[in-house]
């Protein structure tokens, strides 16, 4: 039958050792182990079901959310759960909710701004979750301009308390995920006012609802921000509005690892810089770029299996169509996202040792890194969060019809990831962070001051300047050193052109406004130079396996590649490359995807996704799509009866009305 013939045929063409492709994927064979296990946990366990999902109501949907949420809870604790294994449960049972924010967030913030006191004290009840908390940061009238935010903290010497306030509608919280139904607490980010004197925006732990009967707190509102995006998706997170009428809490619920206030009313700067404030962001952008590569391969797998399945056109002799994977513009649309998900995966590895590197830093009261730490969280989690909402699309188009149909899993997938967009940190203001950063690079280069991190080859600015790319055929675009250059060198010149564009202005900010356009792609330039060069790097490690390494060159060269032709306007106009050259990567690109074609289902095999997990009948493993397409259609409540309800009341008038009108 098809599908299970193609898909089994598919998997013994397969080059390489797709066992050991797994533990690359994963990252180790141990952690391979757990989410093998905890995948399978999830999938058997009739409350983790997600096939009704996206036809509940709201309530209904929020509802279910929470039954899940606690069975989630209580089978961490049945099972006695690592932190690593309940992550993973988390991951597998695949639905937004009000648990992410509060481990996710709130516990973080108190871990990375409260003092030790401060961190005994709530940290033991959030673990045990005798309390739930969010992270309330975003308003109506403020989500990107952090400094802008109006909510208040107006210290009260007389009774040694804050007030928090929201003095207009525009200051009210809007977004918080947790906030509208749930959260018993939140890490409230407000303007800290001591003598009248503004200090800045701080965080405060903030109580919003009474532990007893869940009912909000004297001087509080809250609610829910009403339906988002898509069905099902989203829609599982109570996102929410909070007002504050001059709520009082205790002097010591400010986080105050960064800054104290005394009881006398005076503000004590401690020695770790201001901006851990925004610690918690950066922590959650790092996260962010590893859960890229899962929703990207995630959707690739769907419309990869889909791809070998499904046939249109060219009658071959044995009288069967052509699989539309072995179309030459399906593969160039597919591969790339196939290559992006394993560059993501490395990147988001580097990026999580970068982010405990840096932490352990901070820890020791090295504040050094902090600088190149937010520069690569955001432009990483801008780049791969972008690219991936646009896979996640492109994949819904490559499975043509089908792949608009909620049962192709694609729709509520997309859905759910495009936020990512938006949320910590809208992505073209996180780009725009990270060129300010190249300009201050570029700015120092020259003064004794030398690069550092993804920096390092700004250090080489003479050569990369003035360097011409070697290649003479196509296959030398295979070497990695060529690549690197050619990505180096765009990047390089880039930054140098805008901070040269940049000069021309007597008043730098308004420069930056000016050219911020020309910025943003500098900055882009610079992150997927990050990618490539961290993709290479982990080449250069000990790969095991039959044929895993080879494989993974293709892909690597393939993203490389695909990214030159994608931006060949930014090579050819820095003199990178020359149009020969461009032609030649191209062909490139056609053989690399050639070579790819045999492996391609064994490629998204070893993401190991179980068809839990996948929630989509294109994607299934065994490929047996057109049966279950038929048989999930016949789910839908609008087949509950034959005839619709309604049909009395507005099709039968019309036919009869249709009747007279022909009558007459
Ligand atoms: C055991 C059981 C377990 C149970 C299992 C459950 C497990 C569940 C786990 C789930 C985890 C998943 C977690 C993921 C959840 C995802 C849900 C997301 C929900 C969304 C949340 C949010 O959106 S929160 C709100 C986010 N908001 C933003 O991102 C705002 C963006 N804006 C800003 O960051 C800032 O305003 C700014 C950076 C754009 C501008 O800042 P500012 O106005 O201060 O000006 P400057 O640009 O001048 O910057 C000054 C100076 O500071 C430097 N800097 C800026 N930001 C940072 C930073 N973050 N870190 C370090 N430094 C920074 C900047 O570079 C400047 O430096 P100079 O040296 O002066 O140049
Ligand atoms: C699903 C979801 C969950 C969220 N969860 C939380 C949460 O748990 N806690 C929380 O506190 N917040 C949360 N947020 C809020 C989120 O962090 C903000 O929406 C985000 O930071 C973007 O800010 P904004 O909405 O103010 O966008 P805006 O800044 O208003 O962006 C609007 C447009 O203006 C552009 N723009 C803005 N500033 C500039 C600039 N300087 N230069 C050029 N262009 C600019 C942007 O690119 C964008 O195109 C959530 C948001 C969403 C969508």
């Amino acid at each position: 039958m098809a599908g299970f013939d193609d898909l089994a045929s598919e998997r013994s063409k397969a080059q390489f050792d797709v066992e050991e492709m797994k533990v690359i994927w994963a990252g180790s064979r141990h952690t391979l182990e757990v989410s093998d296990r905890i995948s399978r946990l999830v999938a058997n366990d009739p409350v983790f079901r997600k096939d009704t999902r996206t036809m509940l109501s709201r309530k209904d949907l929020f509802k279910n959310t929470l039954r899940k949420a606690a069975h989630a809870w209580k089978r961490i604790i049945e099972l006695r759960l690592s932190e690593e294994e309940a992550a993973e449960l988390r991951f597998y049972v695949d639905e937004p909710a009000f648990m992410d924010l509060h481990w996710g967030m709130f516990i973080p913030t108190i871990k990375g701004q409260g003092t030790e006191e401060q961190q005994q004290k709530w940290l033991p009840l959030a673990y045990k979750m005798k309390i739930i908390g969010c992270y309330a940061q975003t308003e109506l009238g403020h989500g990107s301009n952090v400094q802008g935010l109006e909510t208040t903290a107006t210290f009260d010497p007389q009774t040694d308390e804050f007030i928090i306030h929201s003095p207009t509608l525009t200051s009210s919280k809007w977004w918080p995920g947790g906030l509208g139904k749930v959260s018993t607490h939140a890490v409230v980010y407000g303007r800290l006012i001591i003598d009248s004197k503004d200090y800045g925006v701080n965080g405060f732990i903030v109580q919003l609802r009474s532990l007893d009967d869940h009912l909000p707190l004297p001087g509080i509102t809250i609610g829910d921000i009403g339906m988002k995006f898509g069905s099902g998706a989203y829609n599982t997170m109570d996102n929410g509005v909070l007002r504050f009428d001059h709520v009082r809490i205790p002097r010591d619920q400010m986080l105050m690892r960064v800054s104290q206030v005394t009881r006398e009313g005076k503000l004590v700067q401690s020695n770790v810089p201001w901006q851990l404030v925004y610690g918690t962001m950066v922590y959650v952008r790092q996260k962010i770029v590893s859960d890229a590569s899962c929703a990207l391969s995630r959707a690739v797998c769907i419309a990869t299996r889909y791809s070998a399945v499904r046939r249109q056109f060219g009658l071959q002799s044995n009288g069967i169509e052509t699989q539309v994977i072995d179309y030459k513009t399906q593969q160039s649309r597919l591969f790339p996202l196939l290559a992006s998900a394993y560059a993501f995966r490395f990147v988001g590895e580097w990026l999580k040792w970068l982010y405990m590197d840096v932490n352990q830093r901070l820890q020791a009261s090295d504040f050094s890194t902090l600088p190149e730490a937010h520069a690569c969280t955001a432009g990483l989690k801008s780049l791969t969060t972008s690219a991936t909402a646009d896979g996640i699309e492109e994949c819904r188009k490559l499975c043509g019809g089908h792949g608009y149909l909620c049962s192709s899993g694609l729709p509520e997938l997309f859905a759910v990831y495009i936020p990512a967009c938006t949320y910590e940190g809208d992505n073209i203001v996180l780009l725009l962070q990270v060129a300010r950063f190249l300009i201050k690079t570029v700015s120092q280069l020259g003064s004794g001051k030398e690069p550092v991190g993804t920096t390092v080859y700004m250090g080489r600015v003479e050569q990369l300047m003035q360097c011409h790319c070697a290649v003479q055929k196509a296959e030398d675009w295979l070497k990695p050193s060529v690549i690197l250059e050619a990505f180096e060198a765009r990047s390089m010149r880039m930054s140098v052109a805008s901070a040269q564009n940049l000069a021309k202005f007597d008043n730098q900010e308004e420069g930056f406004l000016e050219l911020s356009a020309d910025l943003v792609q500098a900055a882009v330039a610079h992150c997927q130079l990050i990618v490539v060069s961290k993709f290479i790097e982990k080449l250069q490690q000990d790969i095991p396996g039959k044929g895993v390494k080879g494989q993974l060159e293709a892909l690597c060269n393939i993203y490389a590649l695909f990214i030159l032709h994608k931006h060949l306007g930014d090579f050819l106009s820095t003199g990178c490359i020359t149009p020969k050259q461009a032609s030649l990567a191209n062909a490139q690109l056609r053989s690399l995807y050639s070579q790819v074609r045999p492996n391609a289902i064994a490629l998204v095999d070893a993401f190991n996704y179980t068809d839990h997990y996948l929630s989509s009948v294109l994607g299934r493993y065994d490929g047996n799509v057109y049966p279950k397409l038929y048989e999930e259609a016949w789910k839908d409540p609008l087949n509950d009866s034959v005839v619709p309800d309604g049909y009395q009341e507005y099709i039968q008038p019309i036919l009869k009305q249709q009747l007279r009108n022909a009558r007459l």
